[in-house]
């Protein structure tokens, strides 16, 4: 069952197509990042889920069931960094947080210690660092133990200290079977933490699946041989190879499916070639990003 399926979903504010006709479903327990350049509507579609906006078509299924308050609830929201007060403790803002959820103050002790914050509970939060800061508004969405976590470009601002804080965290909630919907347009960051991706371009969805089946677009393999201008013709005759160049002493041959390094180390030899060397390789999700936001430019 997804923990979130989106069918169809469009939104326009006035003449901007903000979303046009948005359908992915978000597996429970995946860590899913939304990822897009800026502009591409990533923080709408973050904004219909949560009920802050409406769309103007379509629908989505919150734990298979049309979204009601009680669903709602199972879901935790960083839409935008909260407004702590400065001169608070830690602990004092997420009483006013758990006041705000009208929750009771019993679960302040177990989301500071989950981000890591119990230490420092008691400083005022003007003295705390980006990445605290940011944890400690993690920990107020944690109020209340939602299964599933919505979080708007969570390491957006941070220096890189922070983005590896809030990186752990997040690895940290995946690993204790929370379900994580994040937007970014950080695709390292995606990478490094999301297990599934949907790709959005001015509003239009790209692709969504496995991190591994879009990173895995468009695998290419390094050889080398003595004779690599032979190599590479005959890796152009190679069933699926949609392309090869030479770089250096190297050649990269590309493939639209993933390879298998074996069978061609068995067909190069059978074309007489003998392999000095043979690496597969993948290219970043990065690369991937911008080849397919490249295509669908194009
Ligand atoms: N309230 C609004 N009124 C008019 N246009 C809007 C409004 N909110 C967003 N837009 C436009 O809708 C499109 C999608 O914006 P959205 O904020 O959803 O994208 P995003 O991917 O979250 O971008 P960013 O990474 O910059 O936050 C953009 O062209 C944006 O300018």
């Amino acid at each position: 069952m997804p923990i979130l399926s989106l069918q169809n979903i469009s939104k326009k504010y006035g003449t901007v197509q903000a979303l046009s006709g948005v359908s992915f479903d978000v597996p429970a327990g995946s860590v899913f990042g939304v990822l897009g350049p800026n502009g591409s509507g990533k923080t709408t579609l973050l904004g219909i889920v949560t009920d802050v906006l409406k769309a103007d078509t379509g629908s989505f299924t919150l734990f298979d069931k049309a979204p009601s308050a009680a669903e709602r609830r199972q879901i935790g929201t960083l839409l935008e960094t909260p407004n702590f007060y400065h001169y608070l403790s830690a602990y004092k803002n997420l009483e006013i947080s758990a006041a705000i959820k009208q929750r009771g103050k019993d679960d302040i002790a177990r989301v500071l210690e989950i981000c890591g914050l119990t230490q420092r509970q008691h400083s005022a939060f003007k003295t705390y660092s980006l990445g605290m800061k940011q944890r400690l508004a993690i920990a107020a969405v944690l109020l209340g133990d939602p299964d599933v976590l919505i979080l708007d470009e969570p390491t957006n601002g941070l220096d890189p200290s922070g983005i590896a804080e809030v990186r752990e965290l997040v690895r940290k909630l995946a690993d204790s079977g929370k379900t994580i919907i994040l937007a970014s347009h950080l695709l390292d960051e995606v990478e490094k933490v999301c297990t599934h991706v949907a790709i959005l371009r001015s509003g239009q969805l790209l692709l969504s699946g496995p991190v591994h089946t879009v990173i895995s677009r468009n695998d290419f393999v390094e050889l080398s041989a003595a004779d690599n201008t032979q190599l590479q013709a005959a890796m152009l005759r190679y069933p699926g190879c949609t392309g090869a160049e030479i770089q250096g002493n190297i050649v990269r041959a590309f493939f639209a499916e993933s390879p298998d390094a074996a069978a061609i180390n068995s067909y190069c030899a059978q074309q007489g070639i003998w392999l000095s060397y043979l690496q597969l390789r993948k290219k970043s999700l990065e690369t991937a990003f911008l080849e397919i936001t490249n295509i669908a430019a194009s």
